[in-house]
């Protein structure tokens, strides 16, 4: 790496506001303390990090929101992580004149599942992120994003700089390590690498390792997103009238979106509807489609392309087995009492996944099978039934 961050680094005034992704500056706030405001965005500096492939990271940041208060015997917290395109903001503010907001906020927050009068929540950012952790469009010395620069993450890397974030907050050992999706693949990592820093694991809706079907999904994606013109190799930031590989990315979101609902739900929802009062045969256009569409564009307004094609590599990479013999023996060394949680309509991580996973786990709270969720809503279940999953990790945490 040719490239160092400096410790003032501020976004580049030079890029258009609509693709200024995450316009907070980044100071690096020092450590959670009690009286921190919940649901604030904190950022702590990590070192340089040496990822699996031998690239540096200098400086590495990792953004992180926390819920509830560490108590002085700092064995109350838990570590709730994201899925692919996920944030640090699993619950915003709540109350009277408040929106509660956030991916899980039905399961984060006083009196809920993971109850923060009782336990204090961390969540991250994960590295290779754009919501403010070390990614591609962090603005390097330069002033410029790092774009390519970036090296290469992996599962194992991000699970790293989660770990430094631990030692930075002085958790030796978590109560609980949570998250769905590809947070639940970060989940599994914790757990074979660092068994002795947590007490129990909940993974959801992932898979051991990813497959040729999962594999081959991600990589018509990371096409979609790199055929884009814009693309331009990853160094598409500075380009005239705010142009990007939006096309590319909004494509692939499109794609990714039909692998996260099941088929009877997108059947029942849309039918063979229009959307249009022009039949599709004639130009008009399905129902399903505009759904699609809604969410393609929706998302290139909030995430980065040079992020999206560094996670979803990442997410091709994992493989819990790799250089441990294999996915069953690196199973066998968790010890975290594990609670493995599948959706009966999963198309992108079916439940066979997990019962590879239960079946090779001595600590398995369900024994060898996982616990299947009846739901339509396919993958995204882990979203939006918040209330089965939120009593199954109440009863979890204990
Ligand atoms: C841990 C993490 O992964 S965090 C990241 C998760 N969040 C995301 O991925 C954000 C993208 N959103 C989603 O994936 C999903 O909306 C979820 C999982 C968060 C929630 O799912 P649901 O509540 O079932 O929402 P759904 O997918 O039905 O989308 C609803 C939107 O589609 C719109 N929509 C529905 N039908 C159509 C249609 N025919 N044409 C256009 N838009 C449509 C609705 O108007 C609604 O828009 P609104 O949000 O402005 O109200
Ligand atoms: N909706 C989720 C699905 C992937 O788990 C996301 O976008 O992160």
């Amino acid at each position: 790496m040719d490239w160092q961050l400096s410790d003032d680094v501020q976004p580049s005034a030079r890029v258009p506001a609509h693709l200024l992704l995450d316009p907070t500056p980044v100071p690096v706030t020092g450590a959670w303390r009690p009286g921190d405001d919940p649901g604030e965005r904190l950022f702590a500096r990590l070192g340089d990090l040496t990822t699996e492939h031998g690239a540096t990271i200098p400086s590495t940041v990792v953004a992180y929101e926390t819920w509830g208060t560490l108590n002085e015997a700092r064995d109350n917290a838990i570590l709730v992580n994201h899925a692919l395109t996920g944030d640090s903001h699993v619950v915003g503010a709540a109350g009277p004149g408040h929106a509660t907001s956030g991916w899980w906020a039905g399961v984060v927050g006083a009196g809920l599942p993971l109850d923060t009068d009782r336990w204090f929540v961390v969540a991250p950012n994960m590295l290779g992120g754009c919501q403010g952790s070390s990614g591609p469009a962090t603005i390097g010395p330069d002033g410029r994003e790092l774009g390519s620069r970036f090296p290469r993450v992996t599962i194992r890397d991000q699970v790293e700089a989660q770990r430094r974030l631990a030692d930075h907050l002085g958790i030796d050992r978590w109560h609980a390590v949570v998250g769905g999706s590809m947070g639940g693949m970060h989940v599994l990592e914790w757990a074979v690498t660092h068994p002795e820093r947590l007490g129990k694991a909940a993974v959801l809706a992932a898979p051991p390792i990813s497959s040729a079907d999962q594999i081959a999904l991600n990589g018509l994606q990371l096409e979609a997103v790199q055929s884009d013109p814009h693309w331009l190799g990853g160094e598409y930031y500075d380009q005239p009238d705010g142009q990007g590989p939006h096309k590319g990315l909004a494509l692939a979101r499109r794609m990714a979106m039909v692998n996260y609902r099941s088929p009877d739900e997108l059947n029942r929802r849309f039918g063979r509807g229009w959307q249009s009062s022009v039949d599709p045969d004639h130009g008009g256009r399905y129902q399903v489609e505009s759904y699609l569409d809604v969410h393609g564009n929706r998302f290139t307004r909030r995430f980065d392309a040079g992020s999206y094609v560094r996670l979803v590599l990442a997410m091709s990479s994992h493989d819990l087995g790799r250089g441990r013999g294999g996915v069953e023996a690196a199973l066998s060394r968790i010890t975290a009492e594990t609670l493995v949680v599948g959706i009966d309509s999963d198309r992108l991580f079916p439940v066979a996944d997990q019962q590879r996973i239960a079946a090779g786990l001595s600590t398995s709270v369900s024994g060898d099978a996982p616990v299947v969720l009846s739901s339509e809503f396919g993958h995204d279940g882990f979203l939006i039934e918040t209330d089965a999953v939120g009593a199954l990790l109440r009863e979890l945490v204990g």
